[in-house]
């Protein structure tokens, strides 16, 4: 498997498995036994058709849905094999935005940035504050501290989520479709968003889309999923290889035409390693 630096993966996913049951109470395998591993630091996506199991892999990670079968290790600890009260500690490790942003409309943007911490029960009021205004800032809404969620635009709630999954100072950030509600504008800006924030402070992010220009734009390493299966998994800007799947071709094809719009553009502008560079918020 590729990965973009030799550090330790910060989630493994070991032998996993997930089924349904359906209405006629038969069983549907969404995610089929499946080991995938995540290096700390790393931006990595999932893509794959629709109902090829991305997001409940996505969720297997936090165990919002337990797997079947298998292990789950997320920054060196087996969530799987953690009692209750313990999950919840080692949860803190792990941010969640979701394509719908989940915020507590009666609650402002401050108060829903604080919940995590809140409910944590760990922090003063002091240490709280102080930390909702730093992960405000991080996302460049500090001035929408007392706003409420319905005040805002598509990439400012998306933003406050992202805040508010960050504000416990977890390792590893899980995005599920977490452009799909936006337009491309917008989407734009909060992909550079997600690339700031992964390099500033490191956080790992995992992300599943079905917008592969999302993948060209973000991911260093991305996994195809298809029925329930990583079917292909590569380094996005890594040496073109013969893709065995129609995804991993467009996508390498984006990418190369990202590198030849780069080309073009020089020696007017220095290349600039994402089509997004420049993108103001939204
Ligand atoms: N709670 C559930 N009960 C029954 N079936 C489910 C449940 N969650 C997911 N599935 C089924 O499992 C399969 C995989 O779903 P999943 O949401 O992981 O796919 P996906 O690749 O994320 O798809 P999409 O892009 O459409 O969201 C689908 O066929 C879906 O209908």
């Amino acid at each position: 498997m590729s990965h973009p630096t030799a550090a330790p993966p910060v989630i493994r996913l070991e032998g996993v498995r997930k089924s349904f049951r359906l209405p006629n109470g038969d069983a549907f395998e969404a995610v089929r036994r499946t080991t995938l591993e995540v290096h700390g630091g790393d931006v990595f996506g999932l893509v794959g058709q629709s109902g090829a199991g991305k997001s409940t892999l996505l969720r297997l990670v936090n165990l919002l849905e337990r797997p079947d079968a298998g292990r789950v290790f997320v920054a060196g600890r087996e969530l799987t094999a953690l009692p209750r009260h313990e999950l919840r500690a080692a949860r803190q490790q792990i941010g969640m935005i979701f394509q719908q942003f989940n915020l507590v409309q009666n609650a402002t943007v401050f108060d829903n940035v604080a919940f995590p911490l809140r409910i944590h029960g760990r922090h003063t009021r002091a240490e709280i504050g102080a930390r909702v205004r730093e992960c405000l800032a991080l996302v460049g809404l500090s001035e929408k501290s007392d706003s409420h969620p319905a005040q805002l635009s598509g990439g400012q709630k998306q933003r406050v989520a992202i805040a508010r999954a960050l504000a416990p100072r977890p390792q590893v950030l899980l995005c599920d479709e977490p452009t799909s509600a936006l337009d491309s504008e917008t989407t734009r800006a909060l992909l550079q968003q997600l690339r700031e924030i992964n390099r500033q402070i490191g956080v790992t992010i995992v992300i599943v889309t079905h917008e592969l220009p999302v993948v060209q734009a973000l991911c260093r390493n991305v996994a195809i999923l298809e029925k329930g299966q990583v079917v292909e998994q590569f380094a996005v800007d890594g040496p073109v290889a013969e893709r065995k799947t129609v995804l991993g071709q467009e996508i390498d094809a984006l990418v190369r035409q990202r590198t030849r719009d780069a080309h073009e553009r020089q020696p007017q502008q220095a290349a600039a390693p994402v089509q997004l560079r420049g993108v103001a918020h939204a």
